[in-house]
């Protein structure tokens, strides 16, 4: 058996810079991956779904060329191309990862599958056969999640997509229906709408996007909505069923039953963490009660030099979280450092078109914390830089406290909305407050300066 000072759990976005960091540093380390190098993200995630979207995007510009006074004609899309384009890029993103793990010295990349089957020590079953064990002083787990899947009768016996199998089908589908609105059924919905799909979303809560604030929301079902995606919100499903030609999906909407047919359906109702089959209960590490990973503000578990990173461990579940765990995690160990996972900023965008960059807390926040706050907040019509490109869907808006002039959490539905948020992140972590922004000096004519006649609006 082979002892190791470090063995790595998941080849994901914690995974592989962690691996690599550590083993730079001289420590013995092996990395283990029981399917692809990059994980989720680089895969089945982020990378695929925009490049696709990137697609979804063009033609959607091209078919709005006319307002512009341009004249295209009739827009083709060429789904093959679509794919092909995708994989090119998830191809060269996962072999350049896995090129820079194989020349990193005192690194060991196994594909395989790994269990606990003691404390400190993993049995791999090797994917190319065989099965080895190894051991080593630090263990970092970092086995990302899956999709999950709702409880709804007849689902098991139905061909449905999840966000992985959707990335790899032949056609584009005539009616894609997707059970959940929020990222992936809305990233996806948007997509294939725009492909040539009729598409359908079913949400279980009152309203798209239900963790944002309502004005948040309900801009963005009227741009979907616009766009001819059909919403439907406090859905309950009964029941699924196939044919030889259409699913059919029996569902109350409200107190309203409706038997919608489809062509295809897409299940995005969250995920849950890849703990099952760890044997965590040989090596006594807690999981909470949806599986996931109990760590402590330094991402150690309950057992001491066994770590948790990424998805596994709860929370925002985002790839540049699962990095900075990463960041987290190697400085401490090595630099001798004291960071810690607690109040660090989760930004996150969503890949709608407009996109939804979010920081910091939101108005519905604010008021069940009973803070004394403001808000800030300007139509994308009234911006001169999306007035000039013909992107004027969506809304900014700022929570702000009134005392200190600090920017307590913004919202940014628009075109580049995840770049115009992250000038509003540097703005928090560096205390610039809002009566600065209001006067700062922006180039005319950026999206950024609009945060100038955004702030203008609380004197108002
Ligand atoms: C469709 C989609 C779109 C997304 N878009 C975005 C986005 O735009 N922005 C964003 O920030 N986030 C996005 N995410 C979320 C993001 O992909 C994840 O948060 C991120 O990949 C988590 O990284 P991780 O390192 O925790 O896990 P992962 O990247 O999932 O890696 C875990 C790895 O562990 C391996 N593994 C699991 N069990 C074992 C085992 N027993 N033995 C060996 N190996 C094992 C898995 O095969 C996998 O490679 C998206 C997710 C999806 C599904
Ligand atoms: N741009 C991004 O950063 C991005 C993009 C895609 C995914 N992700 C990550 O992937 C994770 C998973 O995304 P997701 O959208 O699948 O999950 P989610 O948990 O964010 O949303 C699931 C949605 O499904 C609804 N739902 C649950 N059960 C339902 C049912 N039976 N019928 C109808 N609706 C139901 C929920 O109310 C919710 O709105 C997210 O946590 C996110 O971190 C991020």
């Amino acid at each position: 058996m082979k002892h190791y000072d470090a063995i790595i759990i998941g080849a994901g976005q914690a995974g592989v810079p962690l691996a690599k960091k550590l083993a730079e540093a001289g420590k013995k380390t092996v990395l283990i991956e029981k399917r692809l190098v990059g994980g989720t993200c680089i895969n089945d995630g982020c990378t695929p779904t925009k490049a696709m979207i990137a697609s979804a995007k063009a033609i959607y510009q091209a078919k709005k060329a006319s307002a512009l006074g341009v004249e295209i004609g009739s827009v083709k899309v060429d789904f093959n191309k679509i794919k092909q384009r995708k994989n090119d890029i998830v191809n060269q993103f996962r072999s350049s990862s896995e090129k820079g793990i194989n020349e990193t010295k005192g690194l060991r990349l196994i594909f395989g599958t790994a269990k606990f089957s003691a404390e400190k020590e993993l049995t791999i079953s090797l994917n190319n056969g065989g099965e080895e064990k190894v051991t080593a002083d630090w263990i970092f787990i970092n086995t990302g999640a899956k999709t999950a899947l709702p409880d709804i009768e007849g689902l098991d016996e139905i061909d449905y997509l999840t966000s992985t199998t959707i990335l790899d089908i032949e056609t584009v589908p005539e009616h894609l229906m997707v059970i959940g609105g929020n990222y992936i059924g809305l990233e996806f919905g948007q997509m294939f709408n725009r492909f040539g799909s009729k598409v359908t979303i079913l949400e279980k809560s009152s309203s798209i996007l239900s963790r944002e604030d309502e004005d948040i929301s309900s801009a963005l079902t009227e741009i979907l909505t616009d766009e001819k995606i059909e919403i439907i919100t406090d859905v309950k499903i009964d029941k699924i069923s196939q044919d030889k030609k259409q699913l059919h999906v029996l569902l109350q909407s409200g107190k309203t039953a409706k038997n919608i047919t489809a062509s295809h359906v897409l299940v995005a109702v969250g995920r849950i963490p890849q703990t099952a089959d760890l044997g965590l209960e040989n090596c006594g590490v807690k999981m909470d009660d949806k599986g996931h990973i109990i760590v402590n503000e330094k991402l150690e578990t309950n057992v001491k030099g066994i770590y948790a990173l990424g998805d596994v461990k709860g929370g925002p579940a985002f790839t540049h979280i699962a990095y900075n765990d990463y960041t987290i995690v190697y400085r401490n160990l090595i630099e001798g450092m004291k960071y810690s996972i607690q109040d660090r900023p989760v930004p996150y965008c969503m890949f709608t078109d407009p996109q939804l960059g979010r920081i910091g807390i939101s108005e519905k926040e604010a008021k069940e914390k009973n803070l004394n706050y403001k808000v800030a907040m300007i139509p994308m019509s009234q911006v001169a830089r999306g007035i000039e490109t013909n992107e004027t869907l969506g809304l900014m808006k700022a929570v702000v406290d009134p005392d200190t002039k600090k920017i307590l959490g913004a919202a940014i539905l628009a075109s580049e909305g995840g770049e115009i948020m992250s000038v509003l992140q540097m703005a928090m972590e560096g205390d610039i407050t809002y009566d600065r922004i209001r006067y700062c000096v922006f180039a005319h004519p950026t999206y950024t300066e609009s945060l100038n006649n955004l702030f203008m609006k609380l004197d108002k």
